[in-house]
């Protein structure tokens, strides 16, 4: 059994970008940027007022003495002359400073009256004067290649002046469960023994949210020529296979086994981690198939631990920057940890993390909760109340 950074280190070395595709920027939001992003030119374009007042030279400001009012400034409209002494421009939040003023005075400390504006005492040192460039400067590599596009970062890309971003193609996925007992929810409780197949539809959110696309999803129950026909078709369709089930040492695991007629090279099976163990890494050809254990608190576990960075990975994105672990609080006394590395799931609260309650491998119902992960190494001695943890978001 090998330990999780030696997976997550086997699954970085073994899985490759999609190739890319150039995109609108309105196509754009939640894509991996396959280049460097650099800005068009200086942000601001020049220096431009923060505030709704009047440009003048802050070496000739009296206060009381009326100054002639010249013109207007307004963003995307810069008035054409200069400022003089006793000089002003009426001018805009966001619109060029004319050549002659380094100084807005804000229209609360002025006085208009006709052509003319007046200041008042109490106006503030501040220039209020936004320097051309202060943002970022042409040719800035506003957004690094492998960057994805959340919101925040949509704003830097428009701002850069793209229309069209190269960005990797979106990862499509087929997901595959199996196991006899599983039918799709609404239907269980009219099947005696039967159970909702659940951890395929936390799965294939959790692929949407990265950025893969799920092309097709399929249930299958264990037999081994049915489901090497499911394995085949789903690599026929998609880019990444991932797989719920069937994924340990039963009879009727056959996760692995339904692949290996076409040509499965595993790369890691068994991870010492809890819960979770029984994870699984494989390619056929270059295609990443992903083993996650049926049981829904594994199955989503491991899959935020491989197939995030596995996503993220296929997309050009750092593998490793969907997994920061973070020193946090924890709200409760935790006990030694056992022989495998523990990912506790567990409750962001202002006191701090609070494990849940169940932290049984099979439960479903904690999962909607805990959106945390408290990682323990193995053998981690027991800890205190409010000790901090590293935690990865969940
Ligand atoms: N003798 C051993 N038994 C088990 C071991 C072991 O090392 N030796 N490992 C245990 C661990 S750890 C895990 S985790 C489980 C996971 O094994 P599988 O991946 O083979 O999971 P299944 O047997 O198929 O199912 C386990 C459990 O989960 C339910 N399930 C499965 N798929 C779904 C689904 N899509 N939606 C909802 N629930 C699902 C299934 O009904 C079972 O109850 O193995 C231990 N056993
Ligand atoms: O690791 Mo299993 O995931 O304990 O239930």
């Amino acid at each position: 059994m090998i330990g999780f950074e030696e997976a997550s280190r086997l699954l970085r070395e073994n899985v490759a970008a999609l190739p890319a595709e150039p995109v609108t920027i309105e196509e754009a939001a939640g894509r991996f940027l396959a280049k460097d992003l650099l800005a068009r030119f200086d942000a601001p374009r020049s220096n431009v007022s923060a505030m709704d007042g009047y440009a003048v030279r802050a070496g000739t400001l009296e206060n009381g003495v009326p100054f002639k009012v010249l013109g207007q400034a307004r963003p995307g409209m810069p008035f054409g002359g200069e400022v003089g002494v006793r000089e002003a421009v009426r001018i805009f939040t966001g619109a060029a400073v004319p050549k002659g003023a380094d100084c807005v005075v804000m229209q609360e400390y002025a006085r208009a009256e006709g052509d003319t504006v007046s200041f008042e005492e109490g106006h503030g040192p501040t220039r209020h004067i936004r320097k051309a460039g202060s943002d970022f400067c042409e040719g800035d590599v506003l957004l690094a290649r492998g960057t994805r596009l959340t919101p925040r970062a949509m704003v830097a890309a428009a701002a850069a002046d793209r229309a069209s971003i190269e960005v990797s193609i979106q990862p499509r996925v087929a997901i595959i469960a199996t196991g006899d007992e599983l039918v799709s929810p609404g239907e269980a409780h009219a099947t005696a023994n039967a159970i909702p197949e659940s951890a395929s539809h936390g799965v294939a959110a959790l692929c949407e949210a990265m950025g893969g696309t799920v092309v097709l999803r399929l249930t299958g129950r264990d037999e081994l020529g049915l489901l090497t026909d499911l394995a085949s078709e789903a690599l026929a369709t998609a880019d990444l296979v991932v797989v719920t089930g069937g994924a340990s040492v039963g009879d009727h695991d056959l996760a692995r086994p339904m692949f290996e007629a076409l040509g499965l090279e595993l790369v890691f099976a068994k991870v010492a981690i809890k819960p979770g163990k029984p994870v699984w890494l494989g390619k056929v050809g270059d295609k990443p198939v992903l083993g996650l254990p049926g049981n829904p608190t594994s199955a989503m576990v491991t899959a935020r631990l491989f197939l995030q960075p596995l996503l993220a990975a296929m997309q050009g994105g750092e593998a490793a920057a969907n997994l920061q672990f973070l020193p946090m609080p924890c709200a409760a006394a935790l006990p030694e940890a056992g022989g495998r590395e523990t990912f506790i799931r567990a409750i962001a609260t202002p006191e701090g993390l609070t494990p849940a309650q169940n932290q049984e491998s099979g439960a479903q119902a904690p999962l909607a909760q805990s959106d945390w992960l408290i990682r323990r190494p193995a053998g981690s001695p027991a800890t205190a109340r409010g000790e901090t943890v590293s935690a990865l978001a969940f």
